[in-house]
């Protein structure tokens, strides 16, 4: 197990080659059988080989990993037809390492749930006539949906386009990766059958519905979503909707509720949208003011402020002098204003932070700001407009943060087979942006338009058969590469295992230079980056990824992290050092750091402050003059400069 100090983990070489060693193994062995057969299991013994790995988990037992090892960079894409298309097959069809294209599988549990830190796995049978065949099934990652662990709230499972493959320790098993390949189906979840009495039927849907209520009542929303989408099923059906069209109403304007509690605001908007009766009566007045809030509501939380703005407007007309209208009606102002001169209160935004809300209510500001083109580096952030120095470039609310503290942050080793390279990764972003993508289908475009090594079959289609379709690789592939950390603002523990990490679509364009400018504060999860030199419209804004002082350190960094050798105007001189002048840089830096943090410069006695001075020149005579000209800057004296700047303002 790696251990780790402030931000770096230390891996000793014998770990990083067993990680290295047992995921080049597992693919040795996947080659080896691929195609092959599967071998039956034992029934009873699978079932109670999980069991004891269950309880195991539950006690906190071997099988908890503090940091777990993940391969990454053996991609494939999800599955992409829909259900009805897909040929049934069972558990005795499988083929060792294959991906059964153009199939589906039904199965059940038959075991309890082995629940670990990355991942979960359980013993499943064929749904029907399949009491002899039993298999292992695991789900990596994004094993929970709304706070539940997907297996262990299913019953009944499909996997489209199984894939059999093994696992790290060789064991055969069902592997899911791109959670949109699996559909659960819960034991108090009623099927939609098909009936000709229409009687029979609307029977059907009222009784979805008065579940669906019973389950929002016992606080079970992912039930009560999935009683009122069944309920909704046969509510729309032309021979019940002719007859009773207030029916799949009602279910929509319930669903919509569920919904804006679950964070899926696209579907939440499209519900309160199908809610509506338009009636000039009172009820229908009350209803429709109820399914106009709701989609209020979801609007302003995906940051769609005109169209909050047109909601809540025709929620005041049909409930005159409503308050929580009025109040969302003056905060939209607000929001609009922010967007389009980029002026917040960033005081009062301050102190509305705490732990408990992390985030701010803040809207974005991109009007002085483009993406374009940047030779050499792909897309880039451009100016608009001339910007001076202090003024604010671009202002952004996080797409997803995961914060230290939270339950779902999750780092881990990951093993990328492609380039050979182990990195600690803030996993648990991945499978934020994920569900989040998941949920609301709208945004999907604008992550999958970011940067990202793998990109995916590409066919520029989210939603397949009604359901969202996201590649879990390109999004942790895109992640790796775009996010950034919000700093540690809510006194979270160092270190890189509790560290907060975020993505920020619209400052995800912008590239990196060694001499930036402009520099990022947040304020919460709102990134609010600035011009720290004045900025011609048309000129590319640049902030730094990285800001070590030293040459190797830095450009290590950029290529392990980001994957490309930095050839900024700083860099190019910095290279020219000889490795011995480098290296006495070094050193007077690391001298400099330890000075600051041994030595408080407010009262700092004169000794103290001449020794500091000493040290900055000798910092300073590191550097050639007549090659680190003006504007290239000396980074490695920068700490011990801010520290003069304060002990001795009067210099
Ligand atoms: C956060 S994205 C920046 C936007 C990206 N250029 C794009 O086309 O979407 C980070 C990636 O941009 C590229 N990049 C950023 N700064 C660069 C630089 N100074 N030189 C070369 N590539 C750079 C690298 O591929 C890096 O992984």
């Amino acid at each position: 197990m790696a251990s780790h100090d402030g931000n770096t983990v230390f891996l000793s070489p014998q770990e990083a080659e067993r990680i290295r060693n047992t995921v080049k193994d597992r693919l040795t062995k996947c080659s080896e059988v691929a195609g092959n057969v599967r071998e039956t299991r034992d029934v009873k013994g699978s079932i109670s080989q999980a069991t004891g790995a269950s309880l195991m988990a539950d006690t906190g037992g071997a099988q908890r990993e503090t940091l777990p090892a993940l391969a990454v960079g053996q991609t494939y894409p999800p599955c992409t037809a829909s259900l009805q298309d897909l040929q049934p097959m069972k558990l005795s069809d499988l083929k060792m390492e294959t991906h059964h294209r153009g199939r589906k599988l039904t199965v059940k549990r038959a075991s309890p749930v082995v629940v670990l830190s990355a991942r979960s796995w359980t013993m499943v049978q064929d749904q029907e006539g399949g009491g002899d065949e039993i298999e292992r099934l695991e789900v990596c990652l994004h094993k929970s949906r709304h706070g539940q662990d997907v297996l262990e709230s299913a019953s009944v499972i499909v996997i489209k386009e199984p894939y059999f493959t093994l696992t790290e320790e060789g064991e055969a098993t069902l592997r899911i990766d791109h959670p949109s390949d699996l559909i659960i189906y819960r034991k108090d979840e009623i099927s939609t059958e098909t009936n000709d009495d229409v009687a029979a039927v609307e029977k059907l849907a009222k009784s979805c519905k008065d579940k669906g209520n019973t389950a929002l009542t016992k606080g079970d929303l992912p039930l009560a979503h999935a009683h009122y989408t069944n309920g909704l099923k046969i509510a729309r059906q032309d021979a019940v909707s002719s007859t009773s069209p207030d029916l799949a109403r009602d279910l929509s304007r319930n669903r919509a509720h569920v919904n804006l509690l679950l964070n899926q605001l696209d579907e939440a908007i499209a519900d309160s949208k199908a809610a509506l009766i338009g009636a000039g009566d009172e009820r229908s007045q009350e209803l429709d003011s109820k399914a106009y809030f709701r989609a209020g509501c979801a609007a302003y939380n995906l940051g769609q402020y005109d169209d909050a703005k047109h909601f809540f407007e025709e929620r005041l007309k049909l409930a005159p002098g409503n308050k929580e209208a009025t109040i969302y009606l003056r905060n939209i102002e607000k929001r609009l204003r922010e967007q389009s001169t980029g002026k917040y209160d960033l005081t009062k935004l301050r102190t509305t932070l705490s732990r408990a809300r992390p985030r701010v209510d803040a809207a974005n500001f991109f009007t002085n700001t483009v993406v374009k083109d940047s030779a050499g580096k792909g897309r880039g952030l451009f100016a608009a407009r001339d910007i001076p120095a202090g003024d604010i470039v671009m202002a952004e609310k996080a797409f997803c943060t995961v914060w230290g503290f939270d339950e779902d942050a999750l780092t881990a080793m990951t093993y990328d087979v492609r380039d050979d390279r182990i990195r600690v990764s803030p996993v648990g972003l991945t499978r934020s942006i994920v569900q989040k993508l998941l949920s609301n289908p709208s945004q999907i475009g604008k992550v999958m338009d970011l940067f990202g090594d793998y990109q995916g079959d590409n066919s520029g289609k989210d939603v397949f058969d009604g359901c969202a379709v996201v590649d879990t690789f390109r999004v942790h592939d895109i992640m790796s590469r775009n996010a950034f950390g919000p700093g540690s603002q809510f006194g979270e523990e160092g270190g890189v295992q509790n560290a907060s990490t975020g993505l920020w679509i619209h400052a995800a364009y912008i590239n990196h230079s060694c001499i930036a400018n402009a520099k990022k504060e947040y304020i919460g999860d709102l990134m609010v980056l600035r011009a720290i030199t004045p900025i011609k419209a048309g000129e590319e804004i640049f902030h730094s990824y990285d800001e070590s002082s030293d040459y190797e350190a830095r450009q290590e960094a950029l290529m392990t992290t980001w994957g490309f050798e930095c050839n900024c105007a700083l860099c190019e001189v910095e290279k020219e050092d000889s490795p011995a002048v480098r290296k006495k840089r070094r050193d007077l830096a690391t001298e400099a750091d330890e000075f600051v943090e041994r030595e408080h410069w407010s009262g700092a006695k004169r000794i103290t402050i001449v020794k500091a001075q000493r040290l900055a020149k000798a910092i300073e005579e590191t550097y050639d003059a007549k090659r680190y000209k003006e504007g290239v800057p000396r980074l490695a004296t920068r700490t011990i400069q801010e520290w003069l700047a304060k002990a001795s303002p009067r210099k």
